[in-house]
């Protein structure tokens, strides 16, 4: 019947197995050495054993044919299954002082019962036991690789992260959209703070690879021989110390998806020959290996050096520069785009809102008046995002971020500043407002000391105590009050 299944069931072209050759494999399988199986029939009597049930139970296989299966094996079950009809699957059971897991199947034939077999998978639970601690050890394992690579992943941002309406950033943002259709190296070149890092993000999310990894190597934090390995990876023995069995670089990392090279300027010399090599050759070869593993990564480079310049002084190969320099994407500082500042000022304030201790605050006319005219932000976006988390934490309970919170060099550098707001105001309003931040900017300085502050603004306690009252200033022992 078998024979004919196959002969029915199957397009398989090749030979078909005839009777005997089917009739050999399947004592194989019952006579394997690593799981015994025992049969019986519908009465429970005894009608197949193999050698290794029989080894386990002490007892010559052939000699347990035809007895009743309660009167050879301990526990046993099979009875019940014959009863019932239904399987049980991997349970415990004890025999000779062992508990062995089974499985124990009824055999039909049409709807009639005709026997059962048991397996045995285990003849120790503790076997079992070992197999499951190790199952929850490799699930462990796995959980913990599986979050490290989400976390390697870290692509939280989109292109819709990039906050600007600046003519560049919205022209840079389509050129964007457009290398994420391609697989071109990209070279992404800015100051400090700008955004290059998002951008990489952004461009990774953007392209078909974004279910991929996203490696980030930081070139210039490691010199040059870790740098290499940790691109390259390394086999068995390729230097003292190295782990058995090797380890993968971040370009096999990367596979699929995408590698950042952050800061590429730094790179060394000798490094650049060998990323150079991978750009033409697509392909890498671990340290201590002669042999070359193909690599399907795209690559995304950032500086916030001039690559040129540096190509000028010896110190970046002028051909890596071409090779890089594919898609070029210049992030404009944010004093070329400071009409983006009031945008990324409320993005900002928001992403602040969701860190742990802070909340949604609004800034005053003054004082966006002061970030957007009165600085030229060296650090970029990162500054100005340190510097409203700065004053997050001196706001307190306070809901307005004023001038006053702001860092003290901007501050003073913007006290006289007409704010461009400011049209007409009345001088008894601006003259109460030059001195409400004068007196909190005195009382932060010296954190809260009043006798202190009255020095420094010249004049009395008592004074100092009236203007508190009238501006409705919260003196707390502790600075982060002071609102
Ligand atoms: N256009 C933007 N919109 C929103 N957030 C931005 C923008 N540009 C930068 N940021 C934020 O500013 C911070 C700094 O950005 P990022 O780390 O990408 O800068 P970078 O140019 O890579 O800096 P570095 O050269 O120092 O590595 C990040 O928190 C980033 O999210």
């Amino acid at each position: 019947m078998l024979r004919t299944l196959l002969k029915q069931e199957n397009d398989y072209s090749g030979e078909v197995l005839d009777v005997t050759e089917y009739k050999y494999i399947l004592e194989t399988i019952v006579n394997n050495p690593y799981e015994g199986i025992m049969v019986v029939n519908e009465k429970g009597f005894i009608i197949m054993m193999n050698q290794a049930y029989g080894e386990f139970l002490g007892r010559d296989p052939q000699k347990t044919i035809g007895k009743f299966v309660g009167d050879v094996i301990e526990n046993t079950r099979m009875q019940i299954v014959l009863e019932t009809g239904k399987a049980e699957l991997l349970q415990v059971q004890r025999i000779n002082n062992h508990d062995i897991v089974c499985n124990r199947v009824p055999i039909r034939k049409g709807n009639k019962l005709i026997g059962a077999f048991c397996q045995v998978l285990f003849r120790d639970v503790v076997e079992f036991k070992n197999l499951a601690k190790n199952m929850d050890q490799l699930k462990l394992e796995l959980q913990y690789y599986k979050s490290e690579f989400d976390k390697r992943q870290g692509t939280k941002y989109t292109i819709d992260s990039i906050v600007g309406m600046n003519a560049k950033i919205i022209r840079l943002k389509e050129l964007l959209l457009k290398a994420g259709r391609t697989n071109s190296t990209v070279l992404i070149q800015g100051e400090s703070g700008t955004g290059k890092e998002l951008f990489a993000h952004a461009l990774h999310n953007a392209s078909y690879r974004r279910m991929g990894p996203f490696i980030k190597v930081n070139c210039a934090a490691l010199p040059e021989t870790l740098l290499e390995s940790e691109l390259f990876g390394y086999d068995t023995g390729a230097f003292t110390g190295a782990k058995k069995g090797g380890s993968m670089g971040k370009f096999e990392l990367a596979q699929g998806g995408t590698i950042f090279l952050d800061e590429i300027g730094d790179m060394p010399l000798g490094m650049q020959a060998k990323i150079l090599r991978v750009l033409q050759e697509r392909e890498i070869e671990r340290l201590g290996s002669g042999n070359s593993i193909p690599v399907d990564v795209r690559i995304i480079a950032a500086t916030n050096q001039n690559l040129e310049e540096l190509v000028k002084k010896g110190e970046f190969r002028q051909d890596l520069f071409y090779r890089l320099n594919v898609v070029p994407l210049n992030i404009v500082p944010l004093r070329e785009r400071r009409e983006d500042i009031p945008l990324l000022v409320e993005y900002l304030l928001l992403k602040l809102a969701n860190k742990p201790g802070f909340s949604k605050k609004q800034i005053s006319p003054e004082a966006l008046d002061i970030l957007v005219n009165g600085h030229c932000w060296p650090g970029n976006v990162r500054e100005l995002e340190n510097i409203l988390e700065r004053a997050l934490n001196f706001m307190g309970e306070s809901s307005l971020l004023k001038p006053v919170h702001l860092p003290l060099e901007i501050f003073s550098k913007n006290m006289n500043r007409k704010h461009d707001f400011t049209q007409f105001v009345s001088l008894k309003n601006s003259l109460e407002e030059i001195e409400h931040m004068q007196l909190e900017k005195a009382l932060i300085a010296t954190e809260g000391n009043t006798i202190k502050a009255a020095k420094l603004l010249d004049i009395s306690k008592s004074t100092l105590y009236e203007k508190i009252k009238k501006y409705g200033i919260i003196l707390k022992d502790d600075l982060s009050k002071i609102g």
